[in-house]
């Protein structure tokens, strides 16, 4: 039995997760670990997810206990945090936290050092697998090709583009031998010259409930390829977040993705 424990186990992924690791046979909920000041602290989880596991309350994300695995969908703050009681505590980690500067990447490939970490900015099969098929794309379709990628999430989101957008573009420059810092275009309201064909565009919409949409754009003269990812529920994350922690179980510390977890590469 794998023994699991959430971080921000009160937020949108938080809830998820209570809910995926108590559809699993093989996974029981330990812990569901919110900030010390939280009003939440001790209050029954299946008071805010009923589906969630009825014997476990809310508690102090300092008092890591009885876990094999913590998983992390917080804050870049509250990710570095977690990771610090996870290498104290030897504990393997499942981390979807998106927004990571250098620094806090930084702070993942130390940590990786000393125990398993799984990190990825999307946990759904369907986004793995573009994350192959922009590739194929980008280099079949040669140099001709105007490469651009859309996002769209709910209004909550805080950080832009996603960690899915920004994962895309890099599987696409690194398929491409570029640079993505040298060919990612954030911001074009400034530019005063047309398009270069070594450059991929960015743009963002952030409305209502929408779970999480992808597009990547090729276009050239006369055809255009859009290749479309959409998530419909938060669930399919949190579902394959537990599936990393299970793969997680007895691997040798080092970081990993969720293209390993589901033999992608
Ligand atoms: N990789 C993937 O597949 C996916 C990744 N994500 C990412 O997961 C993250 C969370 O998203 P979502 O659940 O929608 O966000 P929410 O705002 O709903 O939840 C965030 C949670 O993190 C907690 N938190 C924030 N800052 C800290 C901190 N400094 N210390 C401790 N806890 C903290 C919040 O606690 P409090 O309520 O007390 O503020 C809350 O429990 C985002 O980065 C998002 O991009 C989301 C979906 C899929
Ligand atoms: O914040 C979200 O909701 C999501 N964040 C991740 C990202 O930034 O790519 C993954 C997913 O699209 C939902």
């Amino acid at each position: 039995m794998n023994r699991i424990g959430v971080f921000g186990a009160n937020g949108r992924m938080g809830l998820a997760l209570l809910e995926a690791v108590s559809k699993k046979d093989d996974a029981t909920l330990t812990g569901a670990y919110v900030r010390e000041n939280s009003p939440l602290l001790d209050s029954a989880v299946n008071q805010l997810n009923s589906a969630a596991s009825a014997d476990v309350s809310f508690s102090k994300e300092t008092d890591v206990k009885d876990a094999d695995v913590l998983i992390d969908f917080t804050l870049p703050q509250g990710m570095r945090n977690h990771l610090k009681t996870a290498v104290e505590k030897n504990i393997a980690m499942v981390i979807g936290t998106t927004g990571l500067n250098q620094d806090d990447l930084d702070a993942l490939n130390e940590a990786a050092k000393h125990i398993p970490i799984v990190f990825a900015r999307n946990y759904s099969v369907g986004v793995n697998l573009l994350l192959n098929l922009v590739q194929t794309a980008a280099v079949k379709f040669g140099d001709d090709m105007d490469i651009e990628i859309f996002e769209a999430h709910h209004r909550h989101k805080i950080d832009a583009p996603s960690g899915t957008a920004l994962a895309i573009g890099e599987a696409i420059a690194e398929a491409k031998g570029w640079q993505h810092d040298e060919v990612a275009r954030f911001d074009r309201s400034n530019d005063e010259h047309a398009k270069s064909q070594n450059e991929i565009g960015y743009s963002v919409m952030r409305g209502g409930d929408i779970v999480g949409e992808h597009t990547a754009y090729f276009a050239t003269s006369g055809e255009r390829l859009e290749l479309t990812h959409k998530a419909s529920s938060r669930m399919t994350f949190a579902l394959g977040a537990v599936r990393a922690a299970g793969w997680l179980k007895n691997k040798p510390a080092g970081l990993y993705d969720m293209q390993d977890v589901l033999d992608l590469k």
